[in-house]
């Protein structure tokens, strides 16, 4: 369902069309302040704890993106927000003004400046394409109201449908209709709920392309919804990652990805190869190699995570100088398997003790090496990381 429940013709500053994708007008800057500021919420549903301590807050022209595995309380955080769900505690700032305080002032979702859109869009079946957009403009005069929905369908590829019905359209028609329906009454925040989960993957990446350039194309701030790691990193300027109601890492991309604070940021974006081990001399030895462990103390038990595309291959006939100069490890191919725009390689590599273990590497491109190959193997350490045991 995508849903504009507000207008905000009446919020300060002019619509701005036209204006070039810059992902950088994200702000940071210390003079301006979020679009929404979201403090220590918790929540329960009868005894049930959904969300505790959760802080973030959104720029405007950010994405943010709550990331988390199913039922962690992403959704939930969302209806607060957008005001289907009254606050229990902590606090929520739209603007710069309490949406909701605890036992007092809630303002109805209605007259919020949010825009509303879930996994399912929801057009009004008697209204035309162009209609269903200029639905929420009502404080304009109609010629506004239908250049304004008419811009928002150009932005979402969908100028040429605007007279169409929404029972003529594909569900991914319907959803960018939807989208432009949430994004055109200029709201000061988007709330987006999985919008993408119902499409087909090729026809998903689009839309996520063709959303991502329309919320961008404004000042409103966006939260959104996933539970795929892919999509927020695609989407997000930053990420808040939740796990059992909590926020167990927030900031961008780039932070969650090469500086997890936590194993479950890393495993949550992609399997990984894993040891045990002592530190000696300020890293673990692993048979991929050492991975440095410069916050764990000498002699600390680690826990270290090797992504495998960390893992780079030489065919070992092409790293004689290199097994000369650094002594690399080895290991044998077991299986090679094409994912299209990488390779898995399954290896047997010497675990030390005279056993074997089994590594996965991930490497760009085609590279389908016989069974049996042997291969020099070298760490990328950006994609190796040491936690305590
Ligand atoms: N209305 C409700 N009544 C009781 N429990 C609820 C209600 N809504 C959600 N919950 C519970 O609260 C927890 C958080 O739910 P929420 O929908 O916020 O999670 P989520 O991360 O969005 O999950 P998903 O990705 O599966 O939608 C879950 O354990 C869920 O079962």
């Amino acid at each position: 369902m995508w849903l504009p429940i507000a207008s905000s013709l009446d919020v300060p500053g002019p619509l701005t069309m036209n204006q070039p994708f810059n992902a950088s007008r994200t702000c940071t800057a210390a003079s301006v302040s979020p679009r929404l500021d979201v403090r220590r919420l918790h929540h329960r549903y009868a005894e049930h704890v959904a969300v505790e301590e959760v802080s973030l807050e959104v720029m405007p022209g950010e994405v943010v993106c709550l990331l988390g595995p199913s039922g962690c309380g992403k959704t939930t955080v969302l209806r607060l927000v957008a005001g289907l769900e009254r606050l229990q505690h902590g606090e929520l700032y739209l603007g710069g003004e309490a949406l909701s305080t605890v036992g007092g002032r809630h303002v109805p979702p209605e007259k919020r400046s949010v825009g509303l859109a879930f996994q399912e869009a929801a057009l009004f079946p008697h209204l035309s394409v162009l209609d269903n957009v200029a639905f929420g403009l009502d404080g304009l005069p109609a010629s506004q109201r239908r250049a304004r929905a008419r811009h928002w369908l150009d932005q979402l590829g969908m100028a040429a449908r605007a007279e169409s019905y929404p029972h003529q359209l594909s569900g991914g028609q319907q959803q960018r209709v939807a989208l432009a329906r949430a994004l055109a009454p200029s709201p000061q925040l988007m709330l987006l709920d999985e919008p993408f989960s119902s499409l087909d993957a090729r026809l998903r990446e689009q839309i996520r392309d063709d959303t991502l350039h329309a919320l961008k194309q404004g000042e409103a701030g966006t939260l959104l919804v996933t539970h795929d790691p892919e999509e927020a990193m695609f989407m997000a300027d930053r990420i808040a990652l939740m796990r059992e109601g909590r926020v167990v890492q927030w900031g961008t991309p780039y932070q969650l990805y090469c500086q997890p604070q936590d194993p479950f940021v890393v495993t949550f974006f992609g399997a990984v190869n894993e040891w045990s081990g002592d530190v000696r001399n300020g890293a673990v030895a692993t048979p991929a190699g050492a991975v440095a462990a410069p916050t764990l103390a000498e002699g600390a038990r680690a826990r270290v995570m090797i992504r495998p595309e960390a893992i780079r291959v030489t065919p070992l006939a092409h790293a004689a100088s290199a097994v000369e100069t650094s002594a690399p490890r080895h290991a044998r191919v077991v299986m090679a398997k094409l994912l299209g725009r990488s390779s898995l390689l399954h290896l047997a590599a010497a675990d030390g003790g005279g056993g074997e273990v089994h590594l996965h590497a991930q490497v760009p491109g085609v590279f389908l090496p016989d069974v049996g190959t042997s291969l020099a193997l070298e760490l990328d350490a950006s994609q190796c990381f040491a936690f305590p045991a």
